[in-house]
């Protein structure tokens, strides 16, 4: 049987993190600890703090308590090295519209390079392989402008993976990707995962969420449970933390999470109703 949770390194660790935004508490004394080489997903209702969460890891938040980074606070990091340890792909992230597509993937590229050093042949290719990973080579001579929500979304997620971090964080990974480029993006997800990465990602999809090795449940501010995907525990808490709005299923080997429709009087009402 497997044993949880895994007996290994920690990729990132958090202890009694709190946050404030606009004068209010979001986070209350979170201690995480995040394990090296599997994919966690964080879940929640809307307004968990799970984007709060996943800002203070990765120090772009003002925040009390710790977080290291492999072992060591984020703060110690020489901030070149922390950038080529810890890769980022933000929630609706805004880039410069007129930027070209390989320019916006080359960003990530940036830890690696010394100050105004021209990139490499190594640059070059870590940003080819991501912009071919995404499929977003083909547009690699376009602007960010010129291109619709998701393909957007798959040049940004390119600009993450050239960075060849071993952690990479994402807020919503799959906004705007249609079927086929989230199969994709689980391919890649499973693929990084199994070359020693960690991938840490904030998902609304509970189904995809379920794809994950592990899954932390968040509420309110506060983790409420961080188990296997798998375990029953997690899903019943998931379930209920959704106030029993989706309910779990086994299916074709995969966890799935379908709504529970309950009887209810509409807010809408009929304009040709009296
Ligand atoms: N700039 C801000 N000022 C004040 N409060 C904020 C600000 N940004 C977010 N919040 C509040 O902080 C709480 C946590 O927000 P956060 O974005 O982390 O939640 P979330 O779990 O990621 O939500 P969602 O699922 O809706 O994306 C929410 O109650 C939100 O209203």
């Amino acid at each position: 049987m497997n044993r949880w949770p895994p007996t290994t390194t920690l990729a990132l660790q958090a202890r009694g993190l709190n946050a404030d935004l606009g004068g209010r508490p979001v986070l209350h004394g979170i201690d995480l600890a995040l394990p090296a080489g599997r994919w966690t997903s964080i879940v929640g209702p809307n307004g968990a703090g799970k984007s709060t969460l996943l800002r203070a890891l990765a120090d772009l938040l003002p925040h009390q308590g710790t977080v290291e980074l492999q072992g060591r606070r984020l703060a110690d990091w020489p901030a070149r090295e922390r950038g080529q340890r810890l890769a980022w792909l933000g929630q609706s992230e805004h880039a410069a519209d007129d930027l070209l597509v390989w320019d916006v993937a080359m960003l990530g590229r940036l830890p690696h390079r010394g100050w105004l050093a021209a990139p490499d042949a190594r640059d070059h290719a870590a940003v080819e392989q991501a912009l071919r990973c995404t499929q977003a080579w083909d547009w690699r001579h376009r602007s960010l402008g010129q291109l619709s929500g998701g393909e957007r979304q798959r040049v940004l997620l390119a600009r993450a993976l050239a960075v060849q971090a071993p952690v990479l964080l994402m807020d919503e990974p799959l906004a705007n990707l249609d079927p086929p480029h989230q199969a994709d993006w689980l391919t890649t997800v499973r693929t990084l995962v199994r070359l020693g990465h960690t991938v840490i990602s904030v998902l609304h999809e509970v189904s995809m969420a379920l794809q994950a090795d592990d899954v932390v449940v968040m509420a309110a501010g506060r983790v409420l449970h961080h188990g296997a995907a798998a375990q029953p525990e997690t899903q019943r808490c998931l379930e209920r933390v959704f106030d029993h709005r989706l309910a779990i299923h086994a299916l074709q080997g995969q966890w799935v999470a379908l709504p529970v429709l309950t009887p209810f009087e509409s807010h809408l009402r009929d304009p040709h109703a009296d």
